[in-house]
């Protein structure tokens, strides 16, 4: 069997009367597209803030390339290379695109924009590396044209695309996306949709979605996990996802 990257073994998290994760286990694996899916309120954020760090479950253990980090603070998950976009737009809107994904090498995901500002004198100064680094990420995101215009400007599924810069900037070796379809139009989300394929394929890095756009999910992930109240349900490919009377019942049924 392949070793795992990331590992989850038994997560419980509860907020009072409500468990929002209820005994989750499931493996990431190298080279592949995993999808988290459920209705709303099934616990993919909670889930996905127990494996970057940000929640602490209170049973249970995440594991990173073998290493257990379930304790370890926040910001040394994304040291270690857990990457993760957030939902929404988390760039400097007066920054141009160069400069946000200049950002992303010393952002960790606990720092927040204030502290990237302190960082910034260090990028400057180490500016030659740094620059060659973003450009090659700007190439992959096909982002040449408008490396120096102000994010601000920029239409939000670009915005987005910036945003994956910064999170590879980071060099992770897993990278967490949260719903980084939502608010998209179509030709965006498949733009998206080839840059996450290109990640997992070309960078080999492999990749956890949550995404509620059932047709991306089924048409990108080489697996499905599908929770419902703070459970995971079933797991397996799309295909074998779409075809399980549970899934159907606990999530399309609810989506109809
Ligand atoms: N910080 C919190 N405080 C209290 N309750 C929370 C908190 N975070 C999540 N919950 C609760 O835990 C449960 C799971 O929520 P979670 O946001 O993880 O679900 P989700 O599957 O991501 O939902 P959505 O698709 O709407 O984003 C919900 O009942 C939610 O209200």
């Amino acid at each position: 069997m392949t070793h795992a990257v990331l590992e989850a073994s038994g997560l419980t998290l509860s907020f009072g009367a409500i468990k929002a994760l209820d005994n989750v286990s499931f493996r990431v694996h190298p080279d592949e597209l995993l999808s988290i899916i459920g209705p709303n309120g099934a616990g993919k954020s909670s889930l996905l803030n127990c494996l970057s760090g940000f929640y602490r479950p209170q049973a249970g253990s995440v594991r990173f390339l073998g290493q257990d980090i379930t304790r370890l603070p926040t910001h040394r998950y994304a040291e270690l290379g857990v990457g993760r976009t957030f939902q929404g737009i988390q760039t400097y809107a007066s920054m141009t695109v160069r400069e946000n994904i200049l950002c992303g090498f010393h952002t960790r995901m606990t720092s927040g924009l204030f502290s990237a500002f302190l960082y910034w004198g260090r990028v400057r100064r180490e500016e030659d590396r740094y620059v060659r680094e973003a450009e090659a990420i700007i190439e992959f995101l096909e982002l040449e044209e408008l490396r120096h215009a102000s994010v601000g400007e920029l239409p939000y599924g670009l915005r987005k695309r910036v945003d994956l810069g910064r999170a590879l900037a980071m060099q992770p070796k897993v990278l967490i996306m949260d719903e980084p379809m939502a608010g998209m139009n179509p030709e965006e989300k498949s733009d998206l949709a080839r840059y996450i394929l290109d990640i997992k394929e070309g960078r080999r890095i492999p990749v956890v979605l949550v995404e509620h756009d059932m047709d991306v999910v089924m048409d990108i992930s080489d697996r499905v996990m599908v929770m419902e109240w703070g459970r995971s349900i079933a797991e397996g490919t799309p295909e074998e996802v779409r075809n399980d009377p549970r899934v159907i019942q606990a999530y399309l049924g609810v989506e109809a």
